[in-house]
């Protein structure tokens, strides 16, 4: 299979604007809409989050996943979003409303009742670094839409939340080209992502190709979520992706998710809408959207079942 080197987003080129009123459009903007529209995918370089805190970060996510079941199951709670799920091929822990030191450090507390000051600085310093980073993004890519990105930024994703997931995959009883995450596409916003380097990840073109999504280490991937191809009118896709194994002995990826408000109405904004591009979508609300998808979990086994926001809200 084919492998990609995703577009690289040097996102140091433009923080100062990022930080002001005005991001003038230049060529690393380019990039970004060229990716969105190609692939929804894009990876950030020079993201200014230090290569010894994605280390430690390994380091301690490894620890945590390696803890026997038994132990693990301490933090099961009765809400499958906000706690510990063993999946057939995967763990995956889940932190809502990151960054949030209280919800880390309870769940640290349920593994290691001595303490682990390790994990809680680690996992708490990455959140509030991809908090910071996810700003930087959603204005680059408003602002490669040819959009003023401070008003939208202000009007439409300020409130936005995030959530972070650990994910452990095993090796256990698994052959090469086995998909251990189905093929689906992320229907929140925006997700970030940092793995431990591991390949696996692939996404699917636009001609309904797969492609081995290259790794690079100490760099982010982002990618379109199905909420925010919806707000682009469709101009930016939510690609199909899936994991598959490919000899790794464990291996740990870290998706930072981005949500719009649960009853904030999700809707292109006019700027965006054009006799070339009709308005695709009609507004509906990420609860809304949940709810669709609480039916099928919001993995597609290939991609047959049209996605949530095609049955909700597609005109
Ligand atoms: O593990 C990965 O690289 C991708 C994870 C992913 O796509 C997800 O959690 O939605
Ligand atoms: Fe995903």
């Amino acid at each position: 299979m084919t492998e990609i080197n995703l577009p690289e987003i040097d996102i140091s080129q433009f923080q100062q604007e990022i930080e002001g009123d005005h991001i003038q459009y230049h060529a690393e903007l380019a990039k970004v809409r060229e990716a969105c529209k190609e692939w929804g995918f894009f990876r950030v370089v020079n993201h200014g989050i230090a290569p010894e805190l994605l280390q430690k970060v390994v380091s301690v996510t490894q620890d945590l996943l390696s803890m026997p079941a038994e132990v693990k199951d301490r933090v099961t709670t009765s809400n499958p979003a906000e706690s510990y799920i063993r999946l057939p091929d995967f763990d995956v822990f889940c932190f809502m409303g990151m960054p949030n030191t209280d919800s880390i450090q309870e769940m640290c507390e349920k593994i290691w009742p001595e303490g682990n000051s390790n994990f809680c600085e680690a996992i708490g310093a990455l959140s509030l670094f991809l908090s910071d980073l996810r700003t930087k993004i959603i204005k680059s890519i408003l602002a490669s839409l040819g959009l003023d990105a401070t008003k939208f930024y202000k009007s439409d994703f300020e409130k936005c939340k995030a959530n972070l997931h650990i994910n452990g995959y095993s090796s256990h009883g698994k052959c090469m080209g086995d998909v251990v995450l189905p093929c689906h596409a992320d229907v929140e916003c925006l997700t970030i992502l940092y793995n431990d380097g591991n390949t696996g990840l692939q996404v699917r073109s636009k001609q309904g190709k797969w492609f081995n999504i290259k790794s690079q280490p100490d760099s982010f991937i982002v990618n379109i979520g199905d909420c925010f191809q919806a707000w682009t009118n469709g101009r930016y896709r939510s690609p199909d992706h899936r994991v598959v194994y490919t000899g790794w002995r464990n291996r740990i990826s870290l998706p930072f998710s981005i949500i719009f408000p649960h009853d904030a109405q999700i809707w292109a904004p006019v700027e965006l809408v054009d006799d070339d591009d009709p308005r695709r979508y009609k507004p509906f609300t990420y609860s809304a959207l949940l709810k669709e998808i609480s039916s099928y979990q919001g993995y597609q086994a290939d991609a047959e079942t049209p996605k949530g926001i095609e049955r909700i809200a597609v005109i």
